[in-house]
């Protein structure tokens, strides 16, 4: 690759993730469906990026795939420096093991394990040690690993650490999910939708927790979200129409989130002509690339 596939932008930010010329075709023929159309995007490293659009624009798909859970049809997608399409299936397994975490709708805890258990449970799977016996078992505070004993404090749930998930809340369980997804201290944590299964109280406390992840514990989160509210608590946003990026917001509020997706219903993110805008208008930093409007389109 160029020198654009360095894992630092022009502003001198690391990458933690990103994809570009990013093209995925499902099935074939007549039935084809264009879920990316050419997406060049960057993760910046300690930021919290959302993901959002309207229904069926390529939100999960580029999240799929720029995660190494999806392949691409053209273009490439990193983790860091390392090209995603250039791994063997071990390898690849290896690196989203090891380097990227994932928090889904549905909490995906093992019944069996305690909290403390299912937190290091990749670390454990991954034969790294945390300094000290299984989760639950080695004293009352959960773990002599400073990060883990970090991380539970930042999830709230040091008073939970022997409990089993049946035993929590649906907050509770993500936000173990949530410790689980950091622990192994990736280069990235993605999140599909990560509210969506919990009420607005405990959906808050969870979002909380991805923030203060990114902003104190420097971490990268990428989160898609259909929610204004959630994608507020993000540092951007970043806007999908048809497969492609079709504006950011930086510091976003609930409100200008919601004036910009009406907007789409509006189609005001067309161009007059019938196609997107292939201006590349994402800044000076050269995060974004072509099919990228303008944040001036906003209130
Ligand atoms: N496995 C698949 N096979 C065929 N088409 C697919 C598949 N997955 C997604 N698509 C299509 O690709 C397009 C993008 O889907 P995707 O799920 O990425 O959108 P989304 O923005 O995440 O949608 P939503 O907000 O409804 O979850 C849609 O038209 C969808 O129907």
């Amino acid at each position: 690759m160029n020198a654009a596939s360095s894992a630092t932008t022009t502003r001198g930010t690391r990458t933690a993730a990103r994809v570009a010329g990013a093209v995925k075709v499902y099935g074939a023929g007549d039935t084809a469906v264009r879920a990316l159309d050419g997406i060049d995007v960057t993760f910046p490293a300690g930021r919290f990026t959302a993901i959002m659009g309207p229904s069926g624009s390529g939100k999960s798909t580029l999240m799929h795939c720029a995660a190494g859970l999806d392949t691409l049809t053209s273009g490439a997608a990193f983790i860091g420096d390392t090209e995603l399409g250039t791994l063997d299936d071990r390898r690849l397994t290896l690196l989203r093991r090891d380097r990227v975490g994932f928090v889904f709708q549905v909490f995906n805890l093992v019944p069996t394990l305690t909290v403390a258990e299912n937190i290091t449970l990749p670390m454990d799977l991954a034969g790294r040690g945390r300094g000290r016996g299984r989760g639950g078992e080695g004293g009352s505070d959960g773990s002599s690993d400073p990060w883990i004993d970090a991380l539970v404090d930042v999830v709230g749930l040091r008073d939970r650490l022997r409990h089993r998930p049946a035993e929590l809340s649906g907050g509770q369980q993500q936000r173990v999910a949530v410790a689980r997804a950091f622990a192994g201290r990736p280069d990235v944590v993605f999140a599909d939708e990560p509210t969506g299964n919990l009420d607005s109280r405990s959906g808050e406390e969870v979002l909380n927790l991805l923030g203060r992840a990114v902003r104190q514990m420097d971490r990268t989160v990428v989160m898609v979200t259909h929610d204004p509210v959630a994608a507020a608590h993000a540092d951007e946003v970043v806007f999908l129409a048809d497969g492609r990026l079709v504006d950011h917001m930086e510091s976003p509020t609930a409100d200008r989130v919601l004036d910009r997706l009406k907007a789409f219903d509006n189609g005001s993110d067309a161009r007059s002509d019938g196609r997107r805008d292939s201006r590349s208008a994402g800044g000076s930093d050269g995060r974004f690339g072509s099919g990228f409007g303008s944040e001036g389109v906003m209130p």
